[in-house]
């Protein structure tokens, strides 16, 4: 049977990263990343504890600055442009904080509305209509009145989620979503990251260690080590990668080139191809339309 070679087809990306590298002293902790985040789908960025996922959330939102490359947001720069450029284009973005990052003394209403009372000139009842929504789609209308502590970890990152999608942004950034909670919460809230994630056509990019979650979740996968982009593309594809870095992290085994001690991982740049199993740069072209679909 005679096979053909599929179409590449590059579907748009919202965030494009190109050649980031980021030093705290003489520290890398980032080396050279560049990859496309594609716009309206699930990106997910794993990486082994203290591999830089933070940082590099950091730097696409503007709140670092790297000391090579630059972030295209919809194609405007956040590097090395204005102080108010950067905030304008920082309202593109909502961010699920890994504690929700709620206000103590505010009811989780109030947390929802936060964003709309500081941000627009919506009154109270549009305010409300809006809140509403959000609430519903997170699971929260009963709780609205209660205060964050009074709630478990699993309603108060709904209630963050709700809060980030409050301003209707393009893009949310999700700090490690599953931290805190139990696999069965994790289950649920990957539920609701796909609802939300469908009915807005958001751009959810998720930083996280959970890789049932992100097979849950994820259309596509970037895998950081030793500073480094190992690998990017279609879950599918990832999934398929015979890279040793991508297979031992995905499968979460021991064995393998990702030792035991973050520090020396981090510590220890890759100087080595891939074919040598250890982290070395990828060429993080988006790839075939046809295998970006969630499974
Ligand atoms: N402001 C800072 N100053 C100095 N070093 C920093 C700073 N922020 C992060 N780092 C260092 O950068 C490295 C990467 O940190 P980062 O928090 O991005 O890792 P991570 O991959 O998100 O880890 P985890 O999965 O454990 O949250 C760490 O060694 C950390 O100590």
């Amino acid at each position: 049977m005679r096979t053909t070679t599929p179409t590449l087809v590059q579907p748009p990306a919202i965030i494009s990263i190109q050649g980031v590298t980021k030093r705290f002293g003489s520290h890398t902790v980032l080396q050279d990343i560049s990859f496309d985040v594609p716009r309206g789908k699930t990106t997910a960025v794993l990486g082994p504890s203290g591999t830089g996922k933070s940082v590099l959330l950091k730097v696409i939102i503007g709140l670092l600055k790297p000391e090579a490359g630059q972030i295209l947001v919809d194609g405007e720069p956040i590097v090395g442009v204005r102080e108010r450029d950067v905030y304008r284009i920082r309202r593109k973005f909502g961010v699920l904080f890994q504690d929700g990052a709620l206000f103590g003394s505010m009811s989780l209403y109030d947390n929802i509305a936060f964003p709309l009372r500081e941000h627009t000139h919506k009154t109270e009842r549009e305010i409300r209509a809006t809140v509403l929504q959000k609430a519903e789609l997170v699971g929260l209308v009963a709780h609205l009145h209660k205060l964050p502590g009074e709630v478990s970890g699993g309603m108060r990152k709904r209630a963050g989620l709700a809060r980030a999608l409050v301003l209707d942004p393009e893009i949310i950034l999700f700090d490690e979503p599953d931290s805190g909670l139990d696999p069965v919460r994790v289950a649920y809230l990957d539920e609701l990251v796909n609802t939300a994630q469908q009915e807005t056509g958001a751009t959810f990019f998720v930083i996280t260690h959970n890789i049932e979650s992100v097979m849950r979740t994820a259309h596509y996968i970037g895998l950081l080590f030793r500073s480094r982009l190992v690998a990017f593309g279609p879950k599918e594809q990832m999934v398929a990668d015979p890279n040793p870095i991508v297979q031992q992290f995905l499968a979460g085994r021991a064995e393998g080139p990702i030792g035991m001690d973050e520090m020396a991982d981090a510590d220890t740049p890759s100087t080595q191809g891939p074919s040598s199993g250890v982290g070395s740069p990828v060429t993080a072209t988006l790839p075939l339309r046809a295998a970006a679909g969630r499974s």
